[in-house]
């Protein structure tokens, strides 16, 4: 059911580019990570989110309306800067006032010093790094209510990445701006995001707020000879070792047995997921 809390929803969306039926929703304020192994169709939900690319089926509803119409709401920044390279730093965000109404230059200003750009840089002359934070300065002067980045960090030295997570979580705190991100790296995700969608074979294996996520699902080890115990469980990824097996499931009955059990960590959560063959739904799960 569609409520006025948000500000995303992805129903149904399929595209010859192997997205099949993917739906999953994200709430105003909410910080998503995206994830998927190569191939999986990360880009190209972004672009369909961020109205650059209509799908073949299935629709996208930014704040409750086609994307067609909240466009100017949406801030992009996607693999490979879109930047004219023969413009200054400068002139790039004089473009970004023209073409944006709700351009803000103070924040754009203060954003580019985060940035360590100098206004009179050539943005041919920049590094691939250096243009991904002018296309995320780009993005964020335009004061998004949706931001859609698409593996933002991943040309930025350790220091950069540092300066622009705070100045995006300081958005997202200040002002309620909703992002889906796509990232490899977990560690790029704790902290900063507050839910992950997981990407296979072109569908949604999960959808879900990570804190719950974690506590509705275990990690089971112990001997092969007492698989029985993952029966009562949805089990989500089983692999073994020689006479050894370790599985991560959701837990939906009293965790028993001979077995070990343990809280999953991000790492193990999304691993497993991202490995996994068979889609699982997460709306029937309880907490262990
Ligand atoms: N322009 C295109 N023409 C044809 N196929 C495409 C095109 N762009 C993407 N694809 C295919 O669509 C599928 C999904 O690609 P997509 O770029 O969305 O994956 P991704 O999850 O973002 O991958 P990565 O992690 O490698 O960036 C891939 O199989 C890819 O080969």
């Amino acid at each position: 059911m569609r409520t006025p809390d948000e500000a995303l929803a992805v129903e149904g969306v399929s595209h010859s580019y192997g997205l099949r039926d993917c739906s999953f929703t994200v709430r105003r304020g909410a910080v998503v990570a995206l994830l998927g192994r190569n191939g999986a169709g990360k880009t190209t939900v972004l672009r369909a989110v961020a109205g650059l690319l209509r799908p073949y089926g299935g629709r996208v509803l930014i704040f409750g309306e086609p994307v067609e119409r909240g466009l100017a709401r949406i801030g992009y920044v996607g693999q490979q800067a879109a930047l004219y390279p023969m413009l200054t730093v400068a002139q790039t965000l004089r473009l970004g006032a023209r073409l944006n109404p709700r351009w803000d230059r103070a924040h754009a200003i203060s954003l580019l010093g985060v940035g360590g750009l100098r206004a009179t840089a050539r943005v041919g002359s920049l590094s691939v790094g250096q243009r991904t934070r002018l296309a995320l300065v780009l993005a964020l002067g335009k004061r998004p209510d949706l931001l859609v980045l698409d593996e933002p960090l991943a040309g930025l030295d350790p220091v950069a990445r540092t300066e622009l997570i705070g100045a995006l979580m300081a958005d997202v705190a200040d002002r309620g701006t909703t992002v889906l991100m796509s990232s490899h790296v977990v560690a790029e995700i704790e902290g900063v995001c507050d839910h992950v969608v997981v990407l296979g074979d072109g569908r949604v294996r999960l959808a879900a707020e990570i804190e719950p996520a974690l506590d509705q699902h275990r990690v089971a080890a112990g001997p092969v000879r007492d698989l029985g115990v993952l029966d009562d469980h949805g089990v989500i990824e089983l692999r073994r070792d020689g006479d050894e097996f370790t599985a991560l499931v959701r837990a939906v009955a009293p965790l028993a047995g001979p077995v070990t059990w343990h809280r999953p960590t991000l790492d193990e959560l999304l691993l497993a997921y991202l490995r996994a063959g068979v889609p699982q739904p997460i709306d029937e799960v309880t907490p262990a």
